[in-house]
Formats: C-alpha cells, sequence, structure tokens
C-alpha cells in the first residue's frame, strides 16, 4: 500500500512515528521543532504587518515548543511579541529548551485572563497532535475567548481542540485563519469540520524523508492527480469508440428521465466511447425527444435489461439515478454484477438495498471481479447499513467509509463536502476541491456518470471513483457559483485539457 504514489496523509500516532524514526536516524527532535517554528514564524511574518503585536500562546507540550521557537524568532526581528503559558512551564526536553531560549530574550510573558482582542494576531500553540482529550476548564475558557474576540488565528500544527484523524472537535476547538503543519497534511485537516478550523494550511517541510512519511503511512491520501493520473485513460490514435468503453445507463420512469441523461452525458465528456440509456417504451419517448449522441435502448423490466447485457461491448453500467427504488431496480444490479461487468451503484440502486447490506455484499462477491462502485451520500449510507456494526459506529469518516467498502466489496464514495473514497483493500482517499455550489440538484448524478464513464475506459475502481471526484469538483470550480448540473459536464473538456497536459509534462519528467 505505501508503494501507491499520491500525497499521503498521516494520523497523529503515524506522524509521532515518523518523528520518532527521524529522531533515530540522527535528526535531533529540537532541530526539527526548530524548523516546525521557523516555518511559523514565517507564516506570522505573512499574516501580521511590521509593528502587529502577536500573542503567542504555549502549551506544555512540543506544540508549544515550536510556539516558543517561533515567538523568540518573531522577537529577535523586532517584533512585537508576547508570550502566555496558561497551562504551566513546558513538560518536554525539547520544549523546555524552546522555553528557556525564549526567555532569554526580551519578550514579554502574560497573564491567562489577557484581553486577546488587544492582539493583532494570535499564534496558537496549545495542543497539536498530542491532544487527548477534550478541552476543559482554562484552556476550553480560553479557546472560547479567542474565538469571541474575532481576531485572526494562526494555528501550529491543528488548532487546539481538533482531533487531527477525525476532523473532529474535542468539545470544543480554536477556529484559525491559517494553520502550518509539519511534513504531511492530516486527515482532520480535510475532513469538515476540521477543514474549517484550519482555514488555510501550509505543510512546512522540516527534514522528514518521503520514504518515512510513505513508511508509517496508513493508505489514507488527498485526493489529487497524483493519486491517479498513471492509470487516466489517455486519448489515443489507435483507439477506436468500443475500446473506450460502451456505457449502459439503466433508466428510471417516463417521469424520471433526466437524472440519467445528466449521467450518460457526463460519461461521455469523460471519454466513454458510447453510451446507451436503456428505458421502458414510454421514458424512451421522453429520452428520444432530448438525445442526439448517446442511443436509446428499449428495456422494459429486469429481464429486458439482463438480455442486454448478452452484448459484451456493453462493459459498464450506471444504475441509481431517479431509477426507482425496489426489487426490480435490484435485480438489475444483481444482473450486473453477475454477469461482470463494472458497476456504478447511485442513489436508488443504494437504496434498494436499504438496512440489506450482506446482501448486495453476496451480489458483488457473485461477480467476477469486475470493480462496483457505489456513491451514497449520508442519507442512503445510512439507510444501506442501517445500525450494522461495526459501519456507523466507527470513528472518523474515512473509517466509515473503508468498514463500508471491506463489509460490500465495492468501492464505495461517501459524499460531502469532503467526500471519501474507499477501497476494500483499506485504502482512501479524502478530496478537498469541491466548491459548495457543487451540492446542487443532479450533480450526484453527474458524479456516477463520470465514474461509469472511467470505468468503460479500463481504469480500476478505487482510481475511477477519485478521479471522477477530483473532476467533478474540478469542474464546479471552472464554472463558478450559479452552477447547475447540467452545466457540470460542459466543463469537463476543460478540466481534461488541463489533466492530460499535466500528465504529459510529469511522464516527460519521469
Ligand atoms: N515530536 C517531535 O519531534 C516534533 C513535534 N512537533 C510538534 O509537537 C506537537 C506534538 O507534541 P506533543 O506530543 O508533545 O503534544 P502536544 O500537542 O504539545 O500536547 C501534549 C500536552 O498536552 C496535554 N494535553 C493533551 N490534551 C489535553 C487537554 N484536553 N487538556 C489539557 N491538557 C492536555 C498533555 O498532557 P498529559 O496527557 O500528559 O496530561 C501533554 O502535556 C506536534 O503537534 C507539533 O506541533 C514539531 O515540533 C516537530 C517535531
Ligand atoms: N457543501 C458542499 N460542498 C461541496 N460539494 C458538495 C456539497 N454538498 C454536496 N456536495 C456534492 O454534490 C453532490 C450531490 O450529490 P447528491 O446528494 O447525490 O445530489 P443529487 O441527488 O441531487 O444528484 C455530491 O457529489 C456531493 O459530494
Ligand atoms: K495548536
Amino acid at each position: 500500500m505505501a508503494s501507491q504514489s499520491g500525497e499521503h496523509l498521516l494520523r497523529a500516532a503515524q506522524m509521532a512515528e515518523a518523528d520518532r524514526i527521524t529522531i533515530a536516524s540522527g535528526v535531533p527532535g529540537h532541530e526539527l521543532m526548530a524548523r516546525a517554528g521557523s516555518g511559523v514564524a514565517a507564516a506570522a511574518r505573512r499574516m501580521a504587518a511590521p509593528g502587529a503585536r502577536i500573542l503567542v500562546i504555549c502549551g506544555t507540550g512540543n506544540n508549544g515548543g515550536d510556539g516558543y521557537v517561533a515567538a523568540r524568532l518573531l522577537q529577535a526581528e523586532g517584533r512585537d511579541v508576547a508570550v502566555m503559558a496558561p497551562l504551566g512551564p513546558a513538560t518536554t526536553a525539547d520544549a523546555g529548551r524552546a522555553a528557556a531560549d525564549w526567555a532569554h530574550g526580551r519578550g514579554a510573558a502574560v497573564a491567562i485572563d489577557a484581553d486577546v482582542a488587544g492582539y493583532d494576531l494570535v499564534i496558537d500553540a496549545l495542543f497539536g497532535a498530542g491532544l487527548n482529550r477534550p478541552l476543559d476548564g482554562a484552556a476550553l475558557d480560553l479557546a472560547r475567548r479567542l474565538n469571541a474576540s474575532g481576531r485572526p488565528v494562526l494555528a501550529v500544527d491543528v488548532p487546539s481542540g481538533l482531533n487531527a484523524d477525525s476532523g473532529q472537535a474535542m468539545a470544543a476547538s480554536v477556529r484559525a485563519a491559517a494553520t502550518v503543519t509539519f511534513a504531511a497534511r492530516k486527515p482532520g485537516q480535510l475532513l469538515l469540520p476540521g477543514r474549517l478550523l484550519c482555514g488555510d494550511v501550509t505543510c512546512v517541510d522540516i527534514g522528514i524523508a518521503p520514504e518515512t512519511i510513505a513508511r508509517v503511512a496508513g493508505g489514507i491520501f488527498r485526493n489529487s492527480p497524483d493519486l491517479w493520473q498513471a492509470s487516466f485513460p489517455a486519448p489515443s490514435l489507435e483507439a477506436h469508440k468500443y475500446r473506450r468503453g460502451h456505457v449502459l445507463c439503466g433508466s428510471g420512469g417516463p417521469l424520471s428521465t433526466g437524472a440519467i441523461r445528466l449521467a450518460a452525458r457526463s460519461a461521455l465528456r469523460v471519454g466513454a466511447g458510447l453510451a446507451t440509456v436503456a428505458a421502458g417504451l414510454d421514458a424512451c419517448r421522453a429520452h428520444a425527444a432530448h438525445l442526439t449522441a448517446i442511443m436509446i435502448r428499449e428495456a422494459e423490466g429486469a429481464g429486458d435489461f439482463a438480455r442486454l447485457l448478452d452484448d459484451a461491448r456493453f462493459n459498464a453500467v450506471i444504475l441509481g439515478p431517479a431509477g426507482g427504488v425496489g426489487p426490480e431496480l435490484a435485480a438489475r444490479v444483481e444482473a450486473a454484477a453477475r454477469r461482470g461487468r463494472a458497476l456504478v451503484m447511485d442513489a436508488d440502486a443504494i437504496s434498494s438495498f436499504a438496512g440489506a447490506p450482506e446482501r448486495l455484499a453476496a451480489v458483488i462477491a457473485a461477480g467476477e471481479g469486475a470493480p462496483v462502485v457505489m456513491t451514497p451520500h449520508d442519507g442512503e449510507f445510512a439507510r444501506l447499513f442501517g445500525d450494522v456494526a461495526g459501519v456507523m459506529d466507527v470513528g472518523a469518516k474515512y473509517e466509515r467509509a473503508v468498514a463500508a467498502a471491506r463489509m460490500t466489496g465495492a468501492i464505495v464514495v461517501l459524499k460531502g463536502a469532503d467526500t471519501v473514497i474507499a477501497a476494500p483493500d483499506g485504502r482512501a482517499a479524502i478530496n478537498d476541491n469541491a466548491p459548495p455550489w457543487l451540492g446542487t440538484a443532479g450533480s450526484g448524478d453527474v458524479l456516477s456518470g463520470l465514474v461509469g464513464g472511467l470505468l468503460a475506459q479500463g481504469m480500476p475502481g478505487f482510481e475511477a471513483a477519485a478521479a471522477a471526484v477530483w473532476i467533478h469538483g474540478a469542474a464546479a470550480q471552472a464554472f463558478g457559483p450559479g452552477l447547475i448540473s447540467e452545466d457540470l459536464p460542459e466543463q469537463v473538456p476543460a478540466v481534461l485539457r488541463r489533466l492530460l497536459r499535466q500528465g504529459a509534462q510529469a511522464g516527460a519528467a519521469r
């Protein structure tokens, strides 16, 4: 798993292990802390004009140590710096050394009840990765006063109170305008509400080798092209349309046809060679009034649909967008999985297995190993898994998604502003490029089409799902506010142009 390329996200325990390995290899801890503190000071310089009053709040551990280093560096260049140590003196050797170096300067120490609103910038170095229980007492009170003050906060590693693994606040958390983290980003900086509490995150190299990061990493990635570009389908002169795959899209009834058209159009836009919508006769008439490049086939029930799959050229299937919840749709899912087609299950296809994830797991297991990607939002996810132990009750969002993937054998795309893509082998990617205006009716249908279009071109399931989620976010960004779901497929060509250019450059550099 460590051999997978991409930007690793490290949990607090993995980060501590990377520190330990680096220190054991001969880099002293205080040197790592010096680089970390220097990165914090650089960010503070960008945030505070000369003459600004800066308050550094230092905890007792190494996070506080980073704060003392930053305070010393800023003060040495003539900045107006004060330090508050609300929980008492440093308790680790490296932090103690940093605190002593600071105290040799001429900086002021301020009392815990000082008015934090009197400062232009507050550096929050109270707790970092060592946070091991919810804030309470003086720390909780200080975090609340800081948030109420409205002053810009620069957080060291993570805002104090934020769980770096899960992205959840432990009782309460400081809300930062910016965060400087070290060596690698942490999952809690991408997951909500953590992403909002961190503000802009900068990752500073403190001298921990990339090999060390890869060695301790646990298969959680930031979703970016690095993760999947190597398997992204590049157009080739030799490829005719059938080589680029044929997506079969199962329609809902005559009054619910728009969703699957959005999916089919998106599948074509992302590069599938052909897309066909399969529908009952009345729905076919509705589709015929709209479709040009996308083909239409009549299929009245699940039996008709299964017979269409006798044509081996339909190599990917999309089921679910406005498909109608019930046994009929479940039977189509079963037919597609049994016939070994790469399958996207969205919306109603997921809900057709409500409370019966074991049944879905059996359907997928009976397939021929072709990828099945399901794309639930939180509501559909909860409907599918009900109160299944070990899925709904596990901590972080990526842990829920991985548990669901392991249980069902599907790639799980758990949607939201912080969409997580998870594979049965334990890999997970957290997406952070989706703008808020992507949450618009029908945008999930577009996503299912993008996944199906990439699967049809032979991309592996996890990579296809991650790439589709990223392209979806990039297309929404490219359009901007005012987006409706019909706009998304039309933005895909520009996103692909950029991706293919970058891919060619990366290939040339290798
Ligand atoms: N290791 C390295 O080489 C490097 C590490 N680096 C930096 O170190 C940071 C991690 O440092 P860390 O492990 O010392 O933990 P840290 O976040 O300072 O807090 C621990 C202290 O807080 C206490 N405590 C916890 N929760 C509490 C609560 N709710 N309420 C009250 N107290 C609470 C806990 O108390 P205890 O559990 O012992 O009672 C302990 O005393 C990391 O984020 C990065 O900034 C960089 O310098 C690069 C090199
Ligand atoms: N606040 C948000 N910020 C960014 N993306 C969002 C937000 N809310 C929803 N999304 C994305 O929008 C899409 C909505 O999908 P879905 O809930 O299935 O909607 P629909 O059924 O209308 O198509 C998902 O890809 C989801 O990740
Ligand atoms: K902090």
